[in-house]
């Protein structure tokens, strides 16, 4: 299977009042076409970022370089006009805020009603049907009173679902999927999983999946990527992550897991403004040596195709 969308050298900062922030600083992706990718790390290291960059959805203030090639065409370089008709369409995005990506004044039906209409050219009762069909696909109980209520009435676990269904509602070959378990608890958690494997599954869509839960990201994905400050810092197998991970960054977020204890990384993620010399991990790693304060490490092969961004990864 080929590459359905390659990000190469992609550089996206924010201008700001109080300087350039670095968002993504040179992040190379491949994702296969039908297979399940995640990227993981903490908060604020980018990832989002990633994502809409790809959607090409970033505010005024935002510079992207490198080149995103979506089946061979450079994304960056579209028109956009020809972005609206990729968007939603071929490429979907499940954003981060469930809350506020629905209209708290329209009712679920007829923002799924209006998604198929724009994408399908459907009659509207038709695609009102569809809607229903979607929800109950989703196994949303009772679909047909869901597609009646307004987004306020139903819990963050069946806005993740319905945002979910507007999502696929164009039949996207590649979905961006960010923090689709952000705030639910472990049995919705476990449900929207499910939904979003079997939807893959069913559609044979690509998957990116964003997330900070590495449980979530180990059930959907078979390549992970392990973002730190704007950088991949350890790609592998999603076997290769959980239980042979190299990076000591890797390794520090596999030991914060609640199932590992919940032991807490120490200190804070860099500043994206003034981020330090050498590996931007050596202020946090108890491995750092002289060199890596001084030092960028590139991203180096460990066994094939495993990458990691570590002088010193095969020591320890
Ligand atoms: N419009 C913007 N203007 C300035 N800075 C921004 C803007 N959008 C995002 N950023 C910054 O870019 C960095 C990356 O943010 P991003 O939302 O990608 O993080 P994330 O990895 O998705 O985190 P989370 O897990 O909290 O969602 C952060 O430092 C954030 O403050
Ligand atoms: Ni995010």
């Amino acid at each position: 299977m080929g590459c359905i969308l390659s990000i190469q050298d992609l550089k996206t900062s924010f201008y700001t009042r109080n300087g350039v922030v670095k968002a993504v600083e040179g992040v190379d992706l491949h994702l296969e076409e039908g297979k399940t990718f995640g990227l993981i790390g903490e908060t604020g290291c980018g990832k989002s970022v990633l994502g809409l960059s790809v959607m090409r959805l970033l505010p005024r203030n935002a510079r992207v370089e490198g080149k995103i090639f979506y089946r061979g065409q450079d994304l960056l370089q579209f028109s956009e006009g020809q972005m609206q008709r990729l968007r939603g369409k071929k490429i979907a995005l499940i954003p981060q805020n469930p809350g506020s990506s629905l209209n708290p004044v329209l009712k679920i039906g007829i923002q799924i009603a209006e998604a198929l209409q724009l994408h399908h050219r459907l009659p509207r009762e038709q695609a009102w049907a569809k809607g229903r069909e979607i929800l109950s696909w989703l196994k949303l109980p009772a679909p047909e009173n869901t597609m009646r209520v307004y987004p306020h009435q139903l819990s963050g676990g069946m806005k993740q679902r319905v945002l979910a269904a507007i999502g696929m509602t164009g039949a996207p070959d590649l979905l961006i999927a960010d923090e689709p378990t952000k705030g639910l608890d472990a049995v919705i958690r476990s449900q929207v999983v499910a939904v979003l494997s079997q939807m893959v599954s069913q559609t044979k869509a690509t998957l990116l999946v964003i997330t900070h839960d590495l449980k979530v990201a180990t059930r959907l994905c078979q390549q992970v990527a392990v973002m730190y400050a704007g950088e991949i810092v350890e790609l592998g197998t999603a076997e290769q992550i959980f239980n042979s991970p190299r990076h000591p960054y890797t390794r520090a977020l596999l030991a914060a897991q609640p199932v590992n204890g919940l032991k807490p990384l120490d200190g804070f993620s860099p500043s994206l403004i003034n981020l330090p010399p050498g590996c931007k991990f050596h202020p946090r790693c108890g491995y750092a040596r002289e060199v890596c304060r001084q030092e960028h490490p590139p991203l180096m092969e460990t066994i094939a195709g495993n990458l990691v961004r570590c002088m010193f990864f095969d020591q320890g």
